[in-house]
């Protein structure tokens, strides 16, 4: 720094950087090349090289001496006093971040103008390598970070809009790098790197502004230089990722209000890593010039990819969550067409609910027909009338009765044949039985013989009369009697009608007997025209009603 406090060294150092027209402030500085090696000493403490306060800027390869001119020197001189009335305030530490590149009559020197804006960018010769050192470790950061570093470089400093002046030394080599390297990146907007359409990463994204402007904000830190020289790391050392807590910590006089949470477990940078270090030994002026430590351009480099990396991590957490709302939002669709899909399947459901119950329905009515003796069970639910006394002998008959097994068929004039037949027996409170006697085929099931009729008994006696009809066309009366649970009976008139197959039958004999397991067994036996008395008919049943 220019010393501002040293009216004697002022002059002088204005004499010697020769710049008309230009008054120093508290954030100029003068570069370190201007001053012969003994103008230096080193800190006891950690050997940094400071700039001893009475040293004075000799070497200017100007071509032109203009020390000699007394107008000068008295310019000088009341530039000088101006500044010892004016500026009172003791320059603070880090008050400059940014230098710029001046020249006079054409003579290359390095005098740094710091302010709190940021105007323009400079590097020291000393910083080339940092600077190169600084790229390196931006280098190893992704592109979208780089470039976004740039372009916030190139906005704050506005570096895109100043000429690029010819380089002559090292110094000017590096700068013109460095801006060759941000302006080749500088149409990148920090949208790009930001996803769209996200509020927590335009939230992040907006730390990256901080994580410049906290830089700023280091000019003034709020610890004393004590703590801060303790967190400084050597020059030497190799700067490192941040961590959040050192995002906070270093930015003590920052607007920033959120703290991001645990951003990330691979940045185990210590809070030491984002405090200032310490400037180049260019801006290091007297004692009194050292607490003045500007970030020079590699630490902003460091730093901010440093903190860029960690803002960077905060962005996995959006980019993270956008991918889950993403999927979340993948699978509402993937459920919503399956409702989709549900619903038709209900409908077809509902559809096959309906095609089942009719074919139920009709299921059932199929297996009324297969099955009548079923579709006369179900008939039973009437309200059987009281017995008529007169036909208690033949009681035993009632009920509905089921072959049980087949029963069996023949006559010599035909072969054996099985048949399924249901028999119902019943009475309405007359003094007679009712009866239906149903033949189906044991595997068709189709209706075979049928005959029904009514069952007599003449009052007071065993005598019982047995009308039925056949659905053959034959008509016929048996009589006979009843003794205990045994009715044998035998044709007592047969008619027929007139178109009765042959051969007719022409005697028939029946006999019903409840056997002792409870089974009603019937044998009939006939005789025709051609054939003699013989069985045709025999067959048990087993009783399905109480
Ligand atoms: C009391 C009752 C019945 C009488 C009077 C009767 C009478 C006859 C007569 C006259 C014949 C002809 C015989 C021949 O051709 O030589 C016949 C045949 C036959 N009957 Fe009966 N039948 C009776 C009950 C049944 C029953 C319950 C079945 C059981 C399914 C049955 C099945 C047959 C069969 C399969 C034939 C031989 C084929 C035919 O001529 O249709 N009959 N029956």
């Amino acid at each position: 720094r220019f010393p501002l406090k040293d009216s004697k060294r002022l002059i002088q150092w204005l004499k010697a950087v020769q710049r008309d027209n230009w008054t120093p402030t508290k954030y100029s500085f003068l570069c370190s090349e201007h001053f012969t090696k003994e103008s230096f000493s080193k800190r006891l403490e950690d050997q940094h090289r400071l700039l001893k306060p009475t040293a004075v800027p000799t070497i200017f390869p100007f071509t032109e001496k203009k020390d000699e001119n007394q107008d000068y020197v008295k310019s000088r001189t009341e530039i000088a006093s101006q500044i010892l009335v004016r500026d009172g305030d003791q320059p603070r530490e880090g008050g400059c971040e940014v230098v710029e590149r001046t020249s006079y009559s054409d003579q290359d020197f390095m005098v740094m103008q710091g302010s709190n804006e940021m105007e323009q960018v400079t590097f020291q010769t000393e910083t080339g390598s940092v600077t190169e050192q600084g790229e390196k470790v931006c280098g190893q950061v992704e592109e979208p970070l780089r470039r976004m570093f740039a372009d916030n470089l190139v906005t704050k400093t506005g570096l895109q809009k100043k000429p690029e002046r010819p380089s002559v030394d090292n110094c000017c080599e590096s700068t013109v790098h460095a801006e060759s390297w941000i302006t080749d990146r500088s149409g990148v907007s920090i949208d790009d790197f930001t996803p769209p359409v996200s509020g927590a990463c335009k939230f992040i994204g907006s730390l990256h502004s901080y994580s410049f402007s906290s830089k700023h904000t280091r000019e003034k830190p709020s610890f004393p230089k004590e703590q801060l020289e303790k967190k400084r790391p050597k020059r030497d050392v190799e700067p490192s990722c941040s961590s959040n807590k050192s995002l906070v910590e270093s930015s003590p006089n920052s607007s920033l209000t959120a703290t991001p949470q645990k951003p990330s477990q691979n940045l185990s940078a210590s809070p030491a890593d984002l405090t200032p270090q310490p400037a180049t030994e260019a801006v290091v002026g007297q004692k009194g010039d050292t607490d003045a430590n500007p970030m020079s351009i590699n630490e902003v480099i460091i730093s901010a990819s440093g903190t860029c990396k960690l803002i960077d991590s905060l962005h996995s957490y959006c980019f993270s969550s956008r991918q889950s709302k993403s999927e979340v939002c993948c699978l509402r669709e993937q459920v919503e067409k399956k409702n989709g899909e549900l619903k038709l399947l209900r409908q077809k459901i509902n559809r096959s609910d309906s095609q089942v119950k009719k074919l139920k329905e009709k299921l059932d009515e199929l297996e009324k027909i297969n099955f009548p003796y079923l579709n006369s069970l179900l008939s039973q639910d009437c309200e059987t009338p009281q017995l008529n006394p007169v036909i208690e002998p033949l009681s035993w008959m009632l009920g509905t009765w089921l072959s049980d097994p087949p029963g069996d068929g023949d006559y010599p004039t035909m072969k054996p044949f099985q048949y399924l037949e249901e028999v119902h027996i019943s009475h309405v409170g007359q003094p007679m039985l009712n009866f239906s006697f149903n033949a189906f085929h044991p595997d068709t099931r189709k209706p075979m013989h049928r005959e029904c009729g009514f069952i007599r008994l003449k009052p007071d006696t065993n005598k019982v009369a047995f009308i039925s009809a056949q659905n053959t066309g034959l008509v016929e009366v048996e009589e006979g009697e009843v003794n205990g649970q045994e009715l044998s009976i035998a044709s007592h008139s047969i008619a027929r009608i007139s178109f009765a197959k042959k051969p007719h039958v022409e005697q028939i004999t029946r006999t019903f007997r409840l056997n002792s397991d409870g089974k009603l067994e019937q044998t009939v036996s006939m005789a025709t025209t051609t054939q003699p008395m013989t069985r045709h008919l025999h067959i048990t049943y087993k009783k399905v009603t109480p």
